[in-house]
């Protein structure tokens, strides 16, 4: 902290004068206590006049001001010369201590006077007044020499005085010069001390700021030292448990091999003994190596052979393929079931204990608690129609009896015997119907058309026969026949064969189309039915054709259609029954190895119900009427393109076959024409009030049984040709 310059107290110009002067020291002291404390801020603590004695240029004389010239006016007179009494005739300007003379000594002149001659006492009057006046005048005269004198000494006084005074105002300059240059030093060092200051207080700051940024690094630091502390500490006790357990490991280590080495040396000592065998049966290994040797080029030939073998296995398989598909020719291309279903417990009134079908689905009764087995077999027979099976041997037959009163009172008994190619009795299980069909459903994957119709009544068991229930024993013909179609393919495969499959599933209702993969818009889509007469393609626009890869997502597309049909159900009664539904299956297969190439189509269909009008009860229902129209009309034109087929197969070659008669059979075009096979499976009610409907479609399917329709067309190219 700078001071300022003491100030000497000698250089006052009067210590105990009043004014500026007079307050210098007490201002002395101030301004050492305001430069301590206010940064020596001189210029503004000094009183006035001492500011403009700092900022004036110390170089020009200092002139006392006015008011201090009336100050000490009290003493002296203004500094002006004084001016010379003007009735003396001395001069008397000159300074001096001497007390001047008496004016007395000087008289004025005396002013010449007339002097009138008095007369008488006027004359002495006057005189004494003249006296008078002269003695008043000189008087005065003498008074006035006494001013003059008093002022002379007056006046040198003052100008000693001032003599005085201008020494001190010249001394006091000189101060007052000294100060200022004192002053402005102060101030300088003051302002450098200032920038000093500041410099040092802004390195202050700076250091402060570096050393609190140092400390947080530091802290930061100190965190994470003690962060790897605690993690070394961590990492120190699991190396000491790692130690632990690994002193434990040597430990036992230790005790393993001390007795190791005992082993080791009851092995040493097998070793040896071993070696000794392993050189006899070095000498066997040899043996055997030749042994090995021989094998090898045996295997080899065996390779060769076998080979050889599947060259001709496949040729057989080729041929096996051509003998199958001959039987099945000579079997006849069109062939009829006929199947008779049980009779089962909702066909009676409900009050009778029944007898229901077991549940593995084989058709075969089982008696549930009756109270009279015997009456209960006798009611039974009452509601069975008489239905006799006599070739026991071949199954081929089917016989129909009805015994009535005639109008004589007569009894008549009348016999109706059908015979087709196969004939299923009540209690024949769905696994023995398929290993009939299985045959025909193989001879897709060597390039035929088949078609299965289902074709009966009402409730006959069409619907049980293709699709069947949902355990494995009633599993239906579709789900078997798709089963058996992917089974044969995977069996070929090894044979050289690749199959691709997709599938359709539609539903003829009312001579319309719809699909049952669809999104369930029934009778809304139109659908045109489209053949290639080039690939014998049948296409139907706009339905689902889905890609199958396993029989396994067969059955979940037909659990779909199914769901799809219950919907329509639900809408329409029975509308299942009254419609066709129609499942088609094609298969694309091609042998790389052979360069063959096949294609075939499986359709199951499930007919309609074939009951006449009158026995529906349509007759007073407008759509039921309709139905059953389209449902005759479709089966009827069914049976007249079969009709056609075989009078074009008996040599009629230019017949027209009607198939755009209906929906159905112009879907069925390809697979009812000459090319393929054709199997109906005629289901037959076993109640005698269906007797008459049961011998309708019995009738129907002998027609269908007698006609021979040509002879089946593998459809079949070389791999690669569209
Ligand atoms: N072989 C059979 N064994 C056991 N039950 C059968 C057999 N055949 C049919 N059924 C049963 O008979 C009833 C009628 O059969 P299904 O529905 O298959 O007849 P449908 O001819 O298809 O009738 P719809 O024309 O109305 O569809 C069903 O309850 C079915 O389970």
């Amino acid at each position: 902290m700078s001071r300022l310059p003491r100030l000497h107290p000698s250089s006052s110009p009067d210590r105990h004068q009043s004014g500026p002067s007079m307050s210098f020291s007490t201002r002395q002291g101030s301004l050492k206590r305001k430069a301590q404390d206010e940064n020596f801020n001189i210029a503004e603590q000094q009183p006035r006049k001492l500011a403009a004695i700092a900022e004036a240029d110390t170089n020009q004389p200092l002139r006392p001001s006015k008011a201090a010239i009336s100050k000490l006016g009290k003493g002296p007179p203004p500094l002006t010369k004084p001016r010379a009494p003007p009735l003396t005739t001395r001069r008397t300007d000159r300074a001096t201590s001497a007390p001047p003379r008496p004016v007395a000594a000087v008289r004025p002149p005396a002013r010449p006077t007339a002097v009138k001659p008095t007369r008488g006492t006027s004359t002495t009057v006057d005189g004494k007044r003249f006296q008078a006046l002269e003695e008043q005048i000189s008087s005065i005269a003498a008074a006035r020499e006494a001013d003059t004198a008093r002022l002379a000494a007056d006046a040198s006084r003052l100008a000693a005085d001032m003599e005085a005074e201008r020494s001190k105002v010249a001394e006091l300059q000189a101060n007052q010069r000294a100060m200022s240059q004192q002053l402005t030093a102060a101030k300088n060092q003051d302002i450098a001390r200032q920038r000093e200051l500041d410099h040092a207080s802004e390195e202050i700051y700076e250091l402060q700021k570096r050393h609190s940024r140092q400390l947080e690094e530091k802290e930061t630091e100190l965190r994470r030292k003690d962060r790897e502390v605690r993690e070394l500490k961590e990492e120190l006790r699991a190396f000491q448990d790692d130690l632990e357990r690994e002193r434990e490991t040597v430990k036992s280590l230790k005790a393993t091999i001390s007795h190791q080495s005992t082993a080791h040396v009851a092995l040493s000592t097998q070793v040896s003994a071993m070696q000794a065998q392993q050189a006899a049966m070095q000498a066997q290994s040899d043996v055997a190596l030749r042994d090995k040797l021989d094998i090898t080029l045996e295997l080899e030939a065996e390779r060769k052979r076998r080979v050889e073998l599947e060259q001709e296995l496949r040729e057989a398989e080729t041929l096996r393929r051509k003998l199958h598909n001959q039987v099945q020719e000579l079997k006849g291309n069109i062939r009829v079931f006929c199947r008779v279903r049980p009779l089962l417990s909702s066909d009676m009134p409900l009050a009778t204990p029944m007898l229901s079908p077991s549940s593995t689905g084989s058709g075969i009764t089982t008696p549930t608690d009756s109270p009279d087995p015997e009456e209960e077999i006798k009611r039974r027979e009452e509601y069975r129609a008489q239905m006799g099976f006599p070739d026991k041997m071949d199954h081929k037959e089917i016989v129909l009896r009805s015994s009535s009163e005639s109008a004589t009172g007569q009894e008549r008994k009348d016999e109706w015997a059908f015979t087709f190619d196969r004939v299923f009795e009540p209690h024949s299980t769905q696994a023995e119907v398929f290993e009939e069909i299985s045959q025909l459903a193989q001879s897709c994957t060597d390039g035929y058309n088949v078609c299965v119709f289902a074709y009966g009544q009402t409730g006959s068991g069409k619907s049980f026969t293709m699709e069947g229930g949902q355990s494995e024993a009633t599993t239906g013909m579709i789900p078997r026949a798709v089963e058996q179609v992917f089974r044969v393919a995977e069996e070929l495969k090894s044979k050289g064969w690749e199959y691709k499959m997709e599938g359709q599933f539609l539903e003829i209702y009312n001579e319309t189309i719809n699909d049952l993969l669809g999104k369930g818009e029934f009778d809304k889509k139109k659908h045109e039915i489209k053949h290639d007469s080039k690939t014998g393609r049948t296409t139907v626009t706009d339905v689902n054709v889905l890609p199958l890869a396993s029989a396994t997502q067969v059955r979940t597309l037909l659990s779909l259609a199914q769901s799809r049909r219950t919907v329509a159900a639900t809408l329409m009664n029975e509308r299942s029954s009254r419609s066709h539904s129609v499942f088609t299956l094609r298969i694309r297969g091609e042998n790389p190895l052979t360069g063959e190439a096949c294609e075939g189509s499986l359709n199951l269909v499930d007919l309609a119900g074939s009951e006449r009008l009158e026995k529906s009860g349509a007759a007073g229902d407008k759509d039921r009427l309709k139905e059953t129209q389209s449902i005759n009309k479709s089966l009827s034109a069914l049976g007249d393109v079969i009709a056609a087929l075989g009078e074009k197969g008996e040599g009629k070659s230019d017949k027209h076959i009607p198939y755009r008669n209906s929906k159905l059979t112009y879907l069925l075009q390809n697979s009812l024409s000459g090319n393929s096979k054709t199997l109906m499976v005629l289901n037959l009610s076993p109640l005698a009030g269906h007797l008459n409907e049961s011998l309708c479609s019995l009738r129907f399917a002998t027609k269908v049984n007698n006609t021979t329709i040509g002879t089946a067309k593998k459809q079949s190219r070389m791999a690669g040709s569209s």
